[in-house]
């Protein structure tokens, strides 16, 4: 068993779904929903799990923190997540993205703990993946007041944060680098980042992994 790593790992849940047309939280793979697969993932290294969205019917898996400013995106969950965080890192995760490999998220939060960092993101091929998040907790203040003037989009966000705490401060982690993607194309670490926001998207999905769409 790994050893449980001082993070809160935030579930993004909330969201409009509206490309998908249904609620994607609740799409099923293999009988588990994509909540249930993502809260596992972050249940095999972190020392606390929660939801992070206004999703009451989901507090049957894990602790549920509701935004504090719905409808206004991610950022405002993870405002909302840095402030109920029970550990000094808190971490996010988007509920569609379900074939991320745990080794990946825990081996890249490893490695971010291990350093002098506040804050860190995930990069494929020079592509930020905005909304895989690792933040050190005291960071919730300033994130609340950037979030609370309007700055809503986390790749903003994201190179904002980064001209105010300084050069170092946020680590950006090439997931091509990790030991469990080694000997992986750069295609392939690209394709476990691919994030379901469509019908279309769910079907290939569905039909690469050889399963029955539910
Ligand atoms: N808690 C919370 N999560 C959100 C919010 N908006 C999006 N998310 C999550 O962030 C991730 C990326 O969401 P998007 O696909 O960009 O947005 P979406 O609203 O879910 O879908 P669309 O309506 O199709 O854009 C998903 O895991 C969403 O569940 C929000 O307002 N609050």
């Amino acid at each position: 068993m790994l050893e449980l790593l001082p993070i809160t790992g935030f579930v993004l849940a909330g969201g409009r779904s509206s490309r998908m047309g249904r609620d994607k939280a609740l799409l099923e793979l293999d009988g588990r929903t994509l909540t249930e697969i993502a809260i596992g993932k972050l249940r095999e290294f972190c020392a606390e799990v929660a939801v992070a969205g206004s999703r009451e019917d989901l507090s049957g898996l894990a602790r549920v923190v509701p935004d504090l400013r719905p409808g206004l995106g991610p950022a405002a969950a993870v405002e909302a997540g840095l402030s109920a965080s029970t550990q000094p890192w808190a971490l996010f995760v988007p509920v569609d993205a379900p074939i991320v490999p745990v080794e990946l998220l825990q081996q890249w939060a490893e490695l971010v703990l291990r350093t002098e960092a506040k804050g860190s993101y995930l990069s494929v091929v020079g592509q930020v993946q905005p909304a895989f998040i690792l933040l050190r907790k005291e960071l919730g203040a300033r994130i609340g007041e950037m979030v609370g003037a309007g700055e809503l989009r986390l790749l903003r966000l994201w190179l904002r944060l980064d001209v105010m705490l300084g050069p170092g401060s946020l680590l950006a982690v090439e997931a091509e680098t990790l030991p469990c993607t080694r000997g992986w194309t750069s295609t392939e670490v690209a394709n476990v980042f691919a994030n379901i926001n469509t019908p279309e998207d769910w079907n290939s999905l569905a039909t690469r992994l050889g399963q029955q769409n539910q």
